[in-house]
């Protein structure tokens, strides 16, 4: 879209997509993208001052992609047969976010598959892995070769990393890696395009076809240049969105997502 709005354009609709862009780049440019360090200071503040818990805030961030995903590539969008999506979970919560968000699919009547190779021994995850597991949801136990993906998946939901992510990729998340930059199928990342500086983004790292940032954009992402950017995890209280001057967007009615 060239960013110009022609009053002579025919179409309603052209005019209503002029509008929306207009309106959607305002939007983005007014919300704040955040650092990493004050990313982190938020999550510990929505914990210890704000008094939510972790099991909370991970329902809604993976609710608000799930949702996301239904908006992006309805399942009447989708090219294979069948409705099925890669759901890829990293060790901290960023992972924990992919399996909320691979049991809400199952509930949109999308038919996820899970790859969860590093898993935490903590409750909150053995839960959350369970009950995937009572959706009947599948799990890998090794990564596909890129083309067994693309042949296989409609999306690749990357759940890998988030805000927390530092230095090199270490195994076996570095391979995992490499061979999503093969694979041709969308990759739909969960706060950060996982393997991506925090702040500074990577030339050469993996180009998702969409991005949810949670609370708040992180610096990173405006470098992302897919088609699909979108706010989720609507639980932020006036008091900290002041404090730390976030400047969000009113969502739409009762949504949980807001396309930016
Ligand atoms: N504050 C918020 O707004 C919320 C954040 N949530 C999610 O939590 C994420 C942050 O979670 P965490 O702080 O647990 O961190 P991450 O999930 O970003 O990653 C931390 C994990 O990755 C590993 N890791 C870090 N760098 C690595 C490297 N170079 N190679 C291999 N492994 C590496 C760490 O050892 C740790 O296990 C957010 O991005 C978001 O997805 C949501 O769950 C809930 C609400
Ligand atoms: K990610």
């Amino acid at each position: 879209f060239s960013g110009t709005c022609s009053p002579s354009a025919a179409a309603n609709v052209h005019q209503k997509d002029c509008f929306r862009s207009r309106a959607a780049s305002s939007m983005a440019q007014m919300v704040k993208y955040l650092g990493q360090e004050e990313a982190q200071h938020i999550d510990e503040e929505l914990f210890s001052e704000y008094g939510f818990s972790v099991d909370q805030l991970m329902e809604l961030a993976g609710l608000s992609c799930a949702t996301a995903v239904t908006r992006a590539y309805p399942l009447t969008s989708l090219v294979k047969s069948r409705p099925s999506l890669l759901v890829i979970c990293g060790p901290g919560n960023n992972g924990g976010d992919g399996l909320v968000c691979a049991r809400h699919l199952k509930l949109f009547g999308y038919e996820p598959t899970i790859l969860y190779p590093k898993r935490p021994n903590k409750p909150l995850f053995q839960g959350l892995t369970t009950q995937c597991q009572k959706m009947e949801i599948p799990f890998l136990t090794e990564m596909p070769e890129a083309e067994v993906v693309d042949e296989a998946y409609n999306l690749v939901v990357d759940a890998i990393f988030g805000f927390s992510f530092k230095g090199a990729v270490r195994e076996p998340f570095g391979s995992i890696l490499d061979v999503l930059k093969k694979t041709t199928v969308p990759v739909a990342s969960i706060d950060i395009p996982s393997g991506w500086d925090v702040e500074q983004g990577s030339a050469d790292g993996l180009q998702p076809d969409m991005l949810v940032s949670l609370t708040a954009p992180k610096k990173s992402a405006s470098m992302f240049r897919g088609r699909y950017h979108f706010l989720g995890g609507r639980f932020v209280p006036p008091g900290l969105e002041k404090k730390y001057e976030l400047n969000l967007p009113q969502y739409p009615g009762t949504d949980c997502v807001l396309q930016l």
